[in-house]
């Protein structure tokens, strides 16, 4: 009866009502566990299996935990907020993988409610509130009306209409998301087919959606939370379509959340991957001639008057893409975040995990000494240092500019643009993938839910499309750098991170120094060698492009962009490198700090330069023996960070909860916890499954009679 009738019957209620029986039929070690209960855990949780690793650091991690988190300030505040989070079981995020999409949403909801109480109850600072949502760690609604509604209103509205809207928002009086993406377009912003009409009768706009395509499709927030959103449609007014506006416009009822009048609209279905960014409501929107006020129009940068006039403020159309130069440099930042979370995963499972070598009795080898598994791992550790700071330059960068635009000087705009479009591009591209190979370096395990990896992988991997498709962005770039190679030969001087260009003469002709693997370490060689590249790559292009006499230059751009590509990676990787160069060269306290910090730089550097060897030599910058010093620098260095590996992932100062990962356990305890973790799944609530009576019993069964007959 106990195994044919009971499958629906779950094993904590049988190991309560029957324990000798349930023991039996239980993984022996699941069963000491809970018969020890929680202080056997918290016994095993003192055991650092990682302490061997931690001693052989040869710096001081607290003070290398201030260099990655930008101050002590910053240490202590997402300490405490990180702590705040993982302590509190709303927060909850080890069976996320296992709701149903419906519960999931529902989830997000009760998470999100639950981070504003306590961000009111606490009154945290802005500060303190953006790290706690980090911590919480799960897409959702308030992303996009932090992330992109709010700073849209700031960015594109009159100072009356933010001092009208911004309160309602800051207090969630209303939600609100970003609605520009169509299904028909998205790169091509200028391609949007939603229609704003300027009614002068009413003194209102008619939004809507004339054909299919120009439903907004995509955004995040819609489908299900926002009351609101910010909506970009063709401006139309004394018969003239003026292009892309901003308009805000209201959705849902405050009263019962039902759909205004004329507004069809809904979530768009499941995506990539199980929990993942699944807890996010990306929505369809249809507007049916949908009246709005026409101050709701964002103003800032152009306006209509009451008579239907339109009129354009003396300032460069591009401000109307400011929202997403603004997330772009926050999606920087967050790469770095992504790719470090990764990394202390694969890093300390690494260390943990032993594979042969034990033929004479003795210990296995930890596979984190194969040179296989460094070579693959510590350029991804460099990485993310690398992009932190890479990160926070651009972040400066960003704050600098916005300064300069208020005073009227629109002369960083480029700069801007450039730098957060390639920025954004390289830094999700290769974060993305160093997922996927950290998923990889952690062998089967890694391929478990359990592990993190696939969920982190499945959240982060969009982020190469949203916010401009990798490959548009990076063509944006290389028109840039087109445009400077072209302004060259006027005696224009380029300036900010395309400065280099202007010692075009030199680093045309000038040949590398280096003779031994030791000269590699040289900054200056370096910076050289990846001034000469990403210049050379760009001239090239540009030569090419113009050689093509018989076409129009834009032909010619469109025929070459695949080079043109790999211009647009080299010039950004220049500025990671000398970004980082110039971090390492910094006054940086602690004992051992800086050394370590220089090491990285080297290893990111160099790795670049031997994974990137073809465009090197093609362009003539280095000889193939230079590589191969390169190469052998490399392999020396990788020696140099080994014992400090996994004091360099602890110093990203992740909690377990937010790491949410078996394999990354900061303890290293990785083996009861994987076993653990397989008792939790759905499957493993019944010993006999369901569907057992309906198509298992009876093939058995059937093939049992069969037999028999024989
Ligand atoms: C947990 C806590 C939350 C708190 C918040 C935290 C942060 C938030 C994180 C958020 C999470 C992310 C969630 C995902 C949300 C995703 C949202 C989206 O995806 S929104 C939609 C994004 N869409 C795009 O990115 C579209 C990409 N396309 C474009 O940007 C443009 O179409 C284009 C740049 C590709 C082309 O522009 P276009 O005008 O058609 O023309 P040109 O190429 O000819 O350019 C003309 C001229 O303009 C210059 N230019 C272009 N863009 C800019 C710019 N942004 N700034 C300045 N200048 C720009 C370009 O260089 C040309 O210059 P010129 O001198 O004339 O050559
Ligand atoms: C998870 C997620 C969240 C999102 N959230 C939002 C949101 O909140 N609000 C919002 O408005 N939008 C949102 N989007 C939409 C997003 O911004 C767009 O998907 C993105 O800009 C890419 O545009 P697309 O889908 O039109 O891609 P497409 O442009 O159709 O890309 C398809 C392919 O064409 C290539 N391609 C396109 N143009 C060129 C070109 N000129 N040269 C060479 N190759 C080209 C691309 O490289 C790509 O390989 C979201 C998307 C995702 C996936």
């Amino acid at each position: 009866m106990w195994r044919g009738g009971s499958n629906t019957r779950t094993c904590k209620r049988r190991f309560f009502s029957s324990p000798t029986r349930s023991r039996h039929h239980r993984p022996p070690y699941i069963c000491r566990l809970h018969s020890r209960g929680s202080q056997h855990l918290k016994a095993m949780a003192e055991v650092d299996h990682l302490a061997a690793e931690r001693a052989t650091a040869r710096f001081d991690v607290e003070e290398m935990k201030v260099a990655w988190a930008g101050s002590r300030h910053a240490v202590h505040v997402a300490d405490r907020m990180a702590r705040l989070v993982a302590s509190d079981p709303v927060f909850r995020k080890d069976n996320r993988t296992m709701l149903s999409r419906k519960e999931l949403f529902k989830d997000t909801l009760r998470k999100a409610a639950h981070a504003w109480k306590r961000i009111v109850e606490l009154r945290l600072t802005e500060e303190e509130a953006d790290l706690l949502r980090q911590y919480v760690d799960q897409p959702g609604y308030v992303d996009l009306h932090w992330g992109m509604f709010v700073p849209a209103i700031k960015g594109q509205g009159t100072e009356e209409q933010q001092h009208k809207w911004l309160p309602l928002a800051y207090k969630f009086q209303i939600i609100g998301c970003y609605a520009q993406t169509e299904l028909g377009h998205g790169s091509n912003v200028q391609g949007l087919e939603t229609t704003a009409t300027f009614d002068p009768k009413t003194d209102e706009f008619v939004i809507h959606s004339p054909t299919l395509t120009s439903s907004k499709w995509w955004p995040g927030g819609l489908g299900k939370a926002s009351t609101h959103a910010v909506v970009y449609a063709r401006l139309i007014t004394e018969g003239k379509d003026y292009g892309i506006h901003g308009f805000i416009v209201q959705l849902r009822s405050l009263e019962d959340h039902s759909p205004l009048p004329g507004v069809t609209l809904g979530d768009i279905g499941g995506k990539f991957g199980s929990g993942a960014y699944n807890s996010m409501d990306n929505g369809v929107l249809r507007f049916d001639h949908v009246r709005i006020p026409r101050d709701q129009m964002l103003m800032r940068l152009s306006q209509v008057t009451r008579e239907g006039k339109y009129v354009h403020s003396n300032v460069p159309k591009q401000l109307l893409y400011g929202t997403m130069v603004y997330v772009r440099q926050s999606i920087v930042a967050d790469a770095s975040k992504a790719l470090s979370r990764a990394v202390c995963i694969a890093v300390r499972y690494s260390a943990v995990r032993k594979q042969f070598g034990s033929q004479d009795g003795g210990p296995e080898t930890q596979v984190l000494n194969y040179k296989t598994q460094q070579s693959r791992l510590f350029p991804l550790l460099a990485s993310a240092y690398a992009f932190r700071f890479v990160g926070d330059w651009l972040n400066w960068l960003y704050t600098d500019v916005t300064q300069k635009l208020e005073a009227k000087d629109f002369s960083t705009l480029q700069e801007a643009h450039a730098c957060t479009a390639g920025l954004k591009a390289v830094t999700t591209s290769v974060t993305a993938d160093a997922i996927e190979e950290c998923r990889k370096l952690c062998g089967g395990h890694g391929y478990l839910n359990s592990s993190g990896l696939p969920e982190l992988f499945a959240v982060y991997v969009p982020a190469c499309t949203y916010e401009g498709d990798n490959v548009v962005l990076l063509l944006q770039v290389a028109r840039i750098l087109m445009k400077t190679v072209s302004q060259l030969a006027s005696g224009k001087q380029p300036v900010g991170t395309m400065a280099y260009m202007g010692k075009v003469q030199y680093l045309m002709q000038c040949k590398s120094a280096v003779s031994s693997a030791e000269d590699w370490l040289n900054p200056d060689a370096i910076q050289e060698a990846f001034e000469a590249r990403a210049l050379r790559m760009a001239v090239n292009c540009a030569q090419n492009i113009s050689q093509a006499a018989s076409q129009e230059e834009a032909a010619g751009f469109y025929e070459r962009s695949p080079d043109l590509l790999e211009a647009a990676v080299a010039h950004i990787q220049l500025i990671i490198v000398t970004k980082f160069i110039e971090k390492v060269h910094q006054e940086i306290p602690g004992h051992g700090v800086k050394e370590q910090l220089q090491a990285l730089c080297n290893v990111y550097a160099l790795y670049i330069l031997h994974k990137h060897l073809g465009d090197f030599l093609a362009t003539g910058c280095i000889t193939p023996r230079q590589g191969a010093l390169a190469n052998e620098q490399l392999g020396k260095l990788y020696a140099q960070v080994r014992p400090n590996a996994v004091a360099l992932v602890d110093a990203f100062n992740y909690t377990d909860h937010y790491l949410g990962s078996v394999l990354g356990r900061y303890d290293g305890d990785v083996y009861p916890a994987l076993y653990e973790e397989a008792w939790k799944d759905p499957l493993n609530e019944t010993v006999v499954p369901e569907g057992y009576h309906e198509y298992l019993r009876p093939l058995i069964k059937q093939q049992q009679l069969k037999l028999s007959r024989l």
